[in-house]
Formats: structure tokens, C-alpha cells, sequence
């Protein structure tokens, strides 16, 4: 089938590749013309396991090309998926502009029937502003239908993800668009929500809430934990092993990041004021997560007792392992906090390159984790990134000034760590 997928970004590029490689043949269009000379040269602008391969395979086969001739794209294709952002705005809600342009776009340029189906996380109630948007810009009354099917990868691990997902969620007010789109996903084997447009936009918002939910009523136990002298970690493998509660997300830190559980927390809190329903569980895990990568902060506070000319090591920038994205990733509001304090940073991640984002600060990048945390006071673990796991800890230990280590991400072995001579510290874990 011909496809055209409008948004190149981190869910739309994945999306087109996986399409290509499932014999469809793919357009790509988005209105940054950077990403799109990327892509067609091959290079994945972002970083993610496995797509860049895909990336070369389809292009040279021809099963996927890339423009930024959005109206062409439109005007060739009958089956539109819409995978543009719907980032933050201030008040909380999701900023729908770029919804907005693309139905716009889609009424004005449209020569025929279209199927417009909605990848982007949208609140409830989207869709048929969609349908009304591209009505309003239409030119000549073509038919279209307007589908919900919301995107639950994750980031790090997107093409596993796509190519095996839990479920699908379609929501559709008519069976022959809700049949096409199944038609499309034929291959992908697993259970398929059929559903409508409002009730598929909220069961998006409702996963990644309830995942959050795990995080922070676990980072919120981690606490007591450390009151009680027990270890979070056993605790979840304990309580997780129970498949009624499952043992995913259940890992406590420094809290969750991202471009989505923050934003999409807040939408969904937004549409519970909005209907006059208050959301407390929801608020509070919001409350929790804000405040959680100072639980760290006034532990190592405790036992340095100033921060003034003091050197700390940061290990790990992105938000998790396997992505370059830092979207909201808690490793800089750590940063922020301690530059606040008058703090030299020395900062390493595997992936990350911190000139994107720092300039006329005392905080450097170094490309080894052992050449970031001598001379430092502390080391603080901020990203589960696996390459932490093999770094040489023993000539870490010997090269700092006092050899703290605070584990953001409870993933390192304590008592090697202690054995080794550090003093270390996670959330919920000694
Ligand atoms: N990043 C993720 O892991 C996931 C994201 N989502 C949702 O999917 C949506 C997209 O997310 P990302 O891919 O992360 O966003 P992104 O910000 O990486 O990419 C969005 C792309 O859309 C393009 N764009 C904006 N307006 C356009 C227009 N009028 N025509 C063509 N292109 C246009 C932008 O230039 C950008 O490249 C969001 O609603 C997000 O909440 C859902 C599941 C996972
Ligand atoms: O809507 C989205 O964009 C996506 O948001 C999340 O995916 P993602 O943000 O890529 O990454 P996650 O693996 O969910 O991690 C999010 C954050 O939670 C943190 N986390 C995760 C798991 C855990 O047990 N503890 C924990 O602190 C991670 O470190 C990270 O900062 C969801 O997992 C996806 O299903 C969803 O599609």
C-alpha cells in the first residue's frame, strides 16, 4: 500500500521505516529540511538502536523516500498518518498548532479520498476537531475519515517495539477506515483494540499516566525504604513477580523524563480540571516525580555538608539508555541545581555531547567516564546507560578526591561498590 507519513521525527521516521519494511511503499515529509536531507543521505539524525540499518536498506530498495514537499505527498497518497509533535504549552495543555497546520494542509491540498489516521498523542476530543479543521480548508468536499491510532513505543528501543507491540489501538466512527487500517498492520501479530477516536486518545493518555504512576509510587516507597533499611530493589523484584502487578516500571530513581510522561501527565491533569474532575492520584504523581532528584541532591548534601568549590562528576545526560534525547531528562535539572550551587561539573555520556547545550559555565565533557570523575568529590549516576556497568570503578575510585557515589539510578551492585571503597548511595538501596 502507498503511505505517507507526515512528521519525521522520533515516532514518525520509525514509523516509516517499519512500514517499509513491512512492503509498504513510504513517503516521508516534514518541514524541517535538515532531518529530510539527513534521511535521504542515509543518516539517522537522532540516535536509535537499529533504525539506521533499515534506513539504508529501504532507500536503496526504493520502498521509502523523503521530502519536505508536504502537498505532493498529500495530493499522491490516499492513506495519511499524522505523527507531527504536540509538545507543551505553557498552560499545561498539549500545543495543537502543528495538528492544526496538517489539516490544513490536508484540506487544502486533498484531490481525493483520504484516510487521515492520528498517530500523535492528542487530547480527547482531537479527532473530530480534526475532521472539523480539514473540512473547514477544503477547497472541493472530498471524503476523508479521520482515525485514532495512538503510538506507545518507547524511545531506546523503538523498532523492537513497533515490530512487536502489546496491542493496537484503532478508534474509528467508521468500519471500512477501521478496516484499512487494521489491513495495514496486518503483520504485526498481536491483540487489536477496536474502539472510537475519543476513547483511543484517552486510553494514550491512561497507559503512560499509569506507568508513571508505578514509577512514582515506587520512588515514593524507596523513601521509606531508606527510612526502614530496606532495599527497593528486592521489593519490586518481590512485588513484581506478582503478574497482577507486573514487574515493569517498577524501578525507583531520580524520576521519570522524557518528551512524554511530563507532558502527557500534565495534559491529562489539564482535562481532568477541565471536566471538573480532579485527578489526586495523578497530581501526586506529578508532586512526586518534581521533587525527586533533590531526594538524591540532599542526600549527598548530607554528607558533603557545602557544595562551595566543590567538583562533581554527572554520568549520564539523556533522559534513559539507548537515546540521545534529553527531553525533560532529570540529569539536567540535577545539572542546574548544582551550577546553582557554584559547582564545577564534569559531566560523561556515552552518547550525548553537552556543547548542544552549555556555554560560559564551569562544566566540561570528557570522553571517558574515568577521566570525568578524577579529582571529583562525587560521582552522581544519573542514566542506566549499560556502558556504566563496565567502567574501571576500582581506578574511578583511586582517582577521586573523595570517592562518593551516588546511584540515580540504582543499577550499580553496592557491595561491590563498598568494597571497593566507595561510599554509595541509590534510592532505597544502600
Ligand atoms: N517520542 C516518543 O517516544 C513518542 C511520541 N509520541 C507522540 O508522537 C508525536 C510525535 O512525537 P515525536 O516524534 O517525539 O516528535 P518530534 O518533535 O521528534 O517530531 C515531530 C516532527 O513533526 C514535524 N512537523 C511539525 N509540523 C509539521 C508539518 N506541518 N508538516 C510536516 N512536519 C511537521 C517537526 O518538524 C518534527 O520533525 C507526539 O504527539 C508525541 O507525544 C507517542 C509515542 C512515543
Ligand atoms: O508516549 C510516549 O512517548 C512513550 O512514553 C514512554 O516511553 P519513553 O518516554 O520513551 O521511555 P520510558 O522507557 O517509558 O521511560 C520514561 C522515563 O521513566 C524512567 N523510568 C522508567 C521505568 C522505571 O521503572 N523507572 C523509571 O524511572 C526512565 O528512566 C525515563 O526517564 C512509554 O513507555 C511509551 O509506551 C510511550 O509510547
Amino acid at each position: 500500500m502507498k503511505v505517507l507519513v507526515i512528521g519525521m521525527g522520533y515516532v514518525g521516521t520509525t514509523l516509516s521505516l517499519v512500514l517499509a519494511n513491512e512492503g509498504h511503499q513510504v513517503t516521508g515529509v516534514d518541514i524541517d529540511k535538515q532531518k529530510i536531507e539527513c534521511l535521504k543521505n542515509k543518516h539517522l539524525y537522532f540516535y536509535e538502536p537499529g533504525l539506521e540499518q533499515l534506513l539504508d536498506k529501504h532507500l536503496d530498495n526504493h520502498s521509502i523516500s523523503f521530502s519536505t514537499d508536504v502537498q505532493t505527498g498529500i495530493r499522491d497518497n490516499e492513506v495519511i498518518f499524522v505523527c507531527v509533535g504536540t509538545p507543551q504549552s505553557e498552560d499545561g495543555s498539549p500545543d495543537l498548532r502543528y495538528i492544526t497546520a496538517t489539516a490544513n494542509e490536508i484540506g487544502q491540498s486533498m484531490n481525493g479520498y483520504k484516510l487521515i489516521i492520528i498517530k500523535s498523542t492528542v487530547p480527547v476530543g482531537t479527532n473530530e476537531m480534526v475532521s472539523q479543521w480539514v473540512e473547514e480548508a477544503q477547497v472541493t468536499p472530498y471524503p476523508f475519515d479521520v482515525v485514532s491510532n495512538p503510538e506507545f513505543l518507547r524511545e531506546g528501543s523503538a523498532l523492537y517495539d513497533s515490530l512487536h507491540p502489546d496491542r493496537i489501538v484503532i478508534g474509528s466512527t467508521n468500519e471500512n477506515a477501521l478496516q484499512l487500517v487494521k489491513s495495514i498492520f496486518k503483520d504485526l501479530h498481536c491483540p487489536i483494540v477496536e474502539t472510537t477516536p475519543r476513547t483511543a486518545e484517552l486510553i494514550k493518555y491512561v497507559s503512560n499516566s499509569f506507568l508513571a504512576t508505578k514509577i512514582s509510587f515506587m520512588n515514593e516507597i524507596a523513601k521509606l525504604c531508606d527510612s526502614l533499611g530496606t532495599n527497593v530493589n528486592d521489593i519490586a523484584r518481590g512485588v513484581g513477580l506478582d503478574h497482577r502487578i507486573g514487574s515493569h516500571f517498577l524501578e525507583a530513581g531520580i524520576g521519570y523524563g522524557g518528551s512524554c510522561f511530563p507532558k502527557d501527565i500534565k495534559a491529562l491533569l489539564k482535562t481532568g480540571a477541565e471536566q471538573k474532575v480532579p485527578l489526586s492520584i495523578l497530581q501526586s504523581v506529578e508532586n512526586v516525580n518534581e521533587q525527586q532528584y533533590m531526594y538524591l541532591m540532599e542526600k549527598m548534601l548530607n554528607r558533603l555538608g557545602s557544595l562551595t568549590n566543590k567538583s562533581i562528576a554527572v554520568f549520564g545526560l539523556s533522559f534513559k539508555p539507548n537515546t540521545d534525547d534529553v527531553r525533560e531528562a532529570p540529569a539536567f535539572f540535577i545539572i542546574n541545581y548544582l551550577l546553582s550551587k557554584g559547582v564545577k561539573i564534569n559531566i560523561h555520556d556515552p552518547i550525548v555531547q553537552l556543547e548542544r547545550f552549555y556555554s560560559g559555565y564551569d562544566i566540561e565533557q570528557f570522553d571517558t567516564a574515568e577521566l570525568a570523575a578524577a579529582g571529583t568529590d562525587a560521582v552522581i549516576l544519573c542514566t542506566d546507560w549499560p556502558h556504566y556497568m563496565g567502567v574501571d570503578w576500582k581506578s574511578i575510585q583511586t582517582t577521586m578526591n573523595t570517592p562518593n557515589l551516588y546511584d540515580g539510578r540504582n543499577m550499580l551492585n553496592s557491595k561491590q561498590m563498598t568494597d571497593l571503597g566507595f561510599y554509595y548511595e541509590g534510592v532505597g538501596y544502600k
